[in-house]
């Protein structure tokens, strides 16, 4: 018997991330190749023209697996009954706009679309924050769907991840299938930290395998936590299939489990292990199996790590007290 379409929304619809996305979903990358889906696609009214543009193209790449496609500027049309939540589309930083002036834009996108989610959507909706900032959006739409478990809402560090498993695997000379064990912990921002000392190249330990800890602080970490801005630098416009294929990655993961002997980033609320402060939306190494994570335990972190997990969470913490005081939490 056939199954049962999944439902995806993808908010941001019509933006470059959801250009580069919605092919892969439909292509079955993100679920399975066995999964059918039905595209829930969230836009502003003035981006709609241009959302069922890009429906059309999906209607002529005749997916087997794509049950249907569904247009909307409302929320809660978009979210009702979804089981999987990409939220893509964000208010951008523009010229003149503090970090406070972003994170109140965002609020007023990311709280209402939480709420839909909270009334509209089905028991088991995942939800995956791709639009920045991130981990702080993806608190804000967490705290306004007091119904859906906290620890549904996540947000995206397999970017920064992949881009760490790309770099550490340049640097040793091996293929990125060799790597494992990276983390990314905290903030997506050039605060974040890039952690090597569980990782694996080989089946060595990759800091020893690299044996140069100056290596480590000057290059590899600033070269993973300023990526973003490196390819706005390159290409003018900020990173779009990289970020689509993380999100497939995150998702894909997430539902389908991690290999063994292996863990994945993702940034979930904390429950207070590494001493990240318990609600912060925060990244942690974790394995995923029967559709859920678990945060890795017991890692020892050393002195070089916990100064920069402390750095990168005393700034979720400032984004969380600031989204605070304005009322959106
Ligand atoms: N977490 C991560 O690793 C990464 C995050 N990003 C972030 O992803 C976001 C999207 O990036 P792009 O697709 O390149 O941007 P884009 O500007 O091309 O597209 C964003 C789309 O969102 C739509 N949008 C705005 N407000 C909306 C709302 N309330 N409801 C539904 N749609 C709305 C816009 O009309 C636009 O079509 C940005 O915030 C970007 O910074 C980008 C790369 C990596
Ligand atoms: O920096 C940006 O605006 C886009 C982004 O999040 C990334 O590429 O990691």
């Amino acid at each position: 018997m056939p199954r049962t379409p999944v439902t995806v929304t993808v908010t941001g619809a019509a933006g470059q991330i959801g250009y580069a996305l919605l092919f892969r979903i439909a292509s079955g990358q993100l679920l399975g190749p066995d999964v059918p889906v039905r595209l829930r696609l969230l836009e502003i009214t003035p981006a709609l023209s241009a959302a069922e543009g890009t429906a059309m193209e999906l209607d002529d790449s005749a997916f087997p697996l794509l049950a249907g496609i569904d247009i909307t500027d409302s929320a809660d049309v978009a979210f009702d009954g979804t089981n999987v939540a990409l939220l893509v589309g964000a208010r951008p930083r523009t010229k003149g706009m503090e970090r406070g002036d972003l994170l109140e834009a965002n609020g007023g996108i990311f709280k209402p679309q939480g709420k839909a989610i909270n009334d509209h959507a089905a028991d088991d909706v995942r939800v995956l924050v791709v639009g920045n900032p991130a981990n702080t959006n993806a608190l804000i739409a967490q705290a306004a769907a007091p119904d859906v478990p906290a620890e549904r809402f996540t947000a995206m560090t397999r970017l920064d991840h992949n881009r760490a498993l790309s770099q550490l695997a340049a640097k040793t000379g091996v293929s990125v299938a060799e790597i494992r064990r990276l983390t990314i912990w905290g903030n997506h921002s050039a605060t974040q930290y890039p952690d090597v000392f569980h990782a694996e190249v080989a089946g060595k330990n990759a800091a020893e395998a690299i044996g140069d800890e100056s290596w480590l602080a000057d290059e590899f970490i600033p070269t993973v936590a300023k990526r973003g801005a490196a390819i706005i630098e390159a290409r003018g416009a900020s990173s779009a299939a990289s970020a689509a294929n993380a999100a497939i990655d995150h998702v894909h993961t997430w539902v389908n489990g991690t290999p063994a002997g292996d863990w994945t980033s993702m940034a979930i609320p904390s429950d207070g292990s590494y001493g990240v402060p318990e609600g912060l939306i925060s990244s942690f190494p974790v394995t995923c199996a029967d559709g859920s994570y678990t945060i890795v335990p017991d890692l020892e972190i050393n002195e070089f790590s916990r100064t920069r997990i402390d750095a990168s969470v005393r700034e979720l913490t400032e984004e969380r007290d600031a989204v605070r005081a304005l009322g959106l939490i």
